[in-house]
């Protein structure tokens, strides 16, 4: 098995780009901007309406502001950079769009609210971004059943899907092909060759020890390329990764909710950043509000609630009956790392948390 660094190197080092569209912005939302500014266009500095000239020249287009800057060298704090603007010192009065050494329109921005509002300002009513990738959800388990289905004693209605199409949901990717699979070697063969094609193929269950876990056999037996199975990593050890003759990528994930949820977030949200060249959401460093136990031997993601006290913010570990309670994840913000050195921490250490 290998550490959760080494995986995530794996994961990451598989990443593609699946190509650019042009949208209308009001469906840009979420998605990845990956144009530099049209320096033909009007832009807004310090909110105010400016023109590109050429080359290293705006003119301002409010007459106040002309006067104010019309003392400045031309060029000296502006120039433009394969076709971005930098801004190359703080301008007078300057906002957020005027910093010292910013692009503020560099390429491969996640399109937030400011930044959907930022392109209206300028013109941009078509916007060119990143291409989504085609993405399938397999549940596999002979005890699964879809979510509206009534369950006899033993079946479990499927929930994984839900799961994995809401870490998908982040980045626009709305409607992945899903799919219910029994624990059956010739049905799973057929359902995973039918979406051999798909640019991500997310498998959960049937990745671990079992008698029935056939997945990791049947993707082999259709040329997809093991790259590591294991990760020392609690909960969510049993995780198989691998690449398609197609070029596309695989994860099988574990079966367990709670486990399933952390490799979301931990491997399959940096997967699809580094395809997208945007940065991974970062965890953030919150002390423990209380001492916290360690049960396993391997780096430990435990759910935690934010709890403000003191006029600090800490971080409460929430008891969780192992990685299939989700239930835990709903009563958490996130989780929190315990690496796999450290056994029990003392009250106020410092861990990275990474909400959900
Ligand atoms: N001999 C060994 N057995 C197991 C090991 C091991 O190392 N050696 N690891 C255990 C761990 S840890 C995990 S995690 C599980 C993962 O096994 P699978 O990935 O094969 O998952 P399943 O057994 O199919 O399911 C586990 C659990 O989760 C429920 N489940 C599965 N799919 C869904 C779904 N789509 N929605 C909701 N719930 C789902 C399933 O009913 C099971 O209760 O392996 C251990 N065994
Ligand atoms: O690693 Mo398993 O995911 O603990 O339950």
């Amino acid at each position: 098995m290998i550490s959760v660094q080494e995986a995530l190197s794996h994961i990451t080092s598989q990443a593609r780009s699946f190509g650019t569209q042009t949208i209308s912005i009001e469906q840009a939302l979420g998605r990845i901007w990956v144009q530099h500014i049209n320096p033909n266009l009007t832009f807004a500095l310090n909110g105010h309406p400016a023109e590109y000239i050429h080359n290293t020249e705006f003119q301002l287009l409010t007459h106040s502001l002309t006067h104010s800057y019309a003392n400045r060298k031309h060029g000296s704090n502006i120039f433009v950079s394969d076709g971005a603007v930098q801004i190359e010192e703080d301008l007078v009065r300057s906002s957020m769009l005027c910093k010292k050494n910013q692009v503020p329109f560099a390429k491969n921005k996640w399109i937030n609210d400011s930044c959907q509002s930022i392109l209206a300002i300028n013109g941009h009513n078509y916007v060119q971004v990143e291409q989504l990738p085609e993405v399938a959800i397999v549940s596999t388990g002979n005890e699964i059943v879809a979510a509206g289905s009534v369950t006899l004693p033993h079946q479990i209605r499927d929930s994984n899907s839900y799961t994995i199409s809401s870490s998908l949901r982040r980045f626009g990717i709305h409607s992945p092909a899903k799919a219910l699979v029994p624990d059956d070697k010739e049905a799973l063969r057929d359902t995973i060759t039918s979406l051999l094609n798909k640019d991500i193929l997310i498998i959960s269950g049937g990745v671990s020890k079992g008698d029935a876990d056939y997945v990791p056999k049947v993707l082999a037996s259709l040329g997809v390329k093991e790259l590591f199975h294991g990760v020392k990593l609690k909960p969510g050890a049993p995780f198989w990764f691998g690449r398609t003759p197609a070029g596309g990528v695989v994860f099988g994930l574990p079966g367990n909710p709670l486990a399933l949820q952390v490799a979301c977030r931990i491997f399959l949200e940096p997967y699809i950043c580094a395809c997208f060249n945007i940065s991974p959401r970062s965890p953030i460093l919150l002390p423990l509000a209380t001492e916290q136990m360690k049960k396993s031997k391997y780096d430990e993601f435990f759910p935690c609630k934010i709890v403000n006290t003191d006029a600090y913010s800490r971080l409460l570990p929430i008891r969780y009956n192992g990685s299939g309670d989700i239930g835990a994840a709903l009563q958490s913000n996130g989780i929190a790392l315990q690496r796999e050195m450290h056994s029990n921490l003392p009250e106020g250490t410092l861990l990275p948390f990474y909400a959900w």
